[in-house]
């Protein structure tokens, strides 16, 4: 599923964040947003996965505009179609380690759900093996973030937005996040990284850079 976006502009508080971006991330690779701190990677990524409406410009989802879609289209795709990898981790602190993989089954049930094969597989990828009860409030960062990774994995989702995901990991697992998200992408998915790491930019099979409005 393609995700594009043309002459996107976004104006917050009077301020031009975004200033006629145009792209297009396309199904089995890696797109790398890049640049320096504060020049809207977060806020392209926002737009793109239809958290945030932007000011002008349009944004594309396989083909079809949806600048204008409303909440059920938006659920819908959020739903069926991506998954976020986001920088303040995105988990329910409180839940284990196993409900926050299984989010959308477990939310479902009330209690943990989905398939345990796949939770397995999924918590071996990204270094969380027997973990599965752990609260996830008792995770460092990395693992939080790899807990992040893992949710996207199980969902298999055709489009993934990651927003630094290979921030506060160690060398080791910076390099399976990485091999992860390539591997994603040579499944045919969509996947669109924000990141400062030079190694995962490296990785990414196309770079956009933004420079500070
Ligand atoms: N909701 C908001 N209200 C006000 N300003 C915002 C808002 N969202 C983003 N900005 C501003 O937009 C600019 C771009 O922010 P954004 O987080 O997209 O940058 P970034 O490239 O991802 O930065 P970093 O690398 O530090 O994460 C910043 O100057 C930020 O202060």
């Amino acid at each position: 599923m393609e995700i594009g976006v043309e002459q996107l502009t976004v104006v917050i508080d009077g301020r031009t964040i975004l200033n006629r971006v145009s792209l297009a991330c396309r199904p089995g690779t890696v797109t790398a947003l890049v640049g320096p701190s504060g020049a809207g990677k977060t806020t392209l990524l926002n737009v793109m996965g239809l958290l945030l409406r932007p000011t002008a410009g349009r944004v594309r989802v396989g083909g079809t505009d949806a600048t204008g879609w409303g909440s059920r289209q938006r659920r819908r795709f959020w739903r069926d179609h991506a998954a976020f990898i986001l920088q303040d981790y995105g988990v329910i602190e409180e839940e284990s380690v196993a409900f926050n993989v299984t989010m959308r089954a477990s939310l479902l049930r009330g209690r943990v759900a989905g398939d345990p094969e796949r939770l397995r597989a999924v918590l071996a990828a990204t270094g969380l093996e027997g973990r599965e009860r752990e609260p996830a409030v008792r995770l460092s960062g990395g693992e939080k973030r790899r807990l992040g990774v893992a949710r996207a994995l199980y969902k298999d989702a055709r489009v993934i937005f990651a927003d630094e995901p290979t921030a506060s990991l160690d060398e080791r697992n910076r390099a399976r996040v990485i091999e992860l998200l390539v591997s994603l992408a040579r499944q045919g998915r969509t996947v669109v990284v924000a990141t400062h790491d030079e190694a995962m930019a490296r990785a990414a099979d196309s770079l956009y850079a933004l420079q500070r409005a």
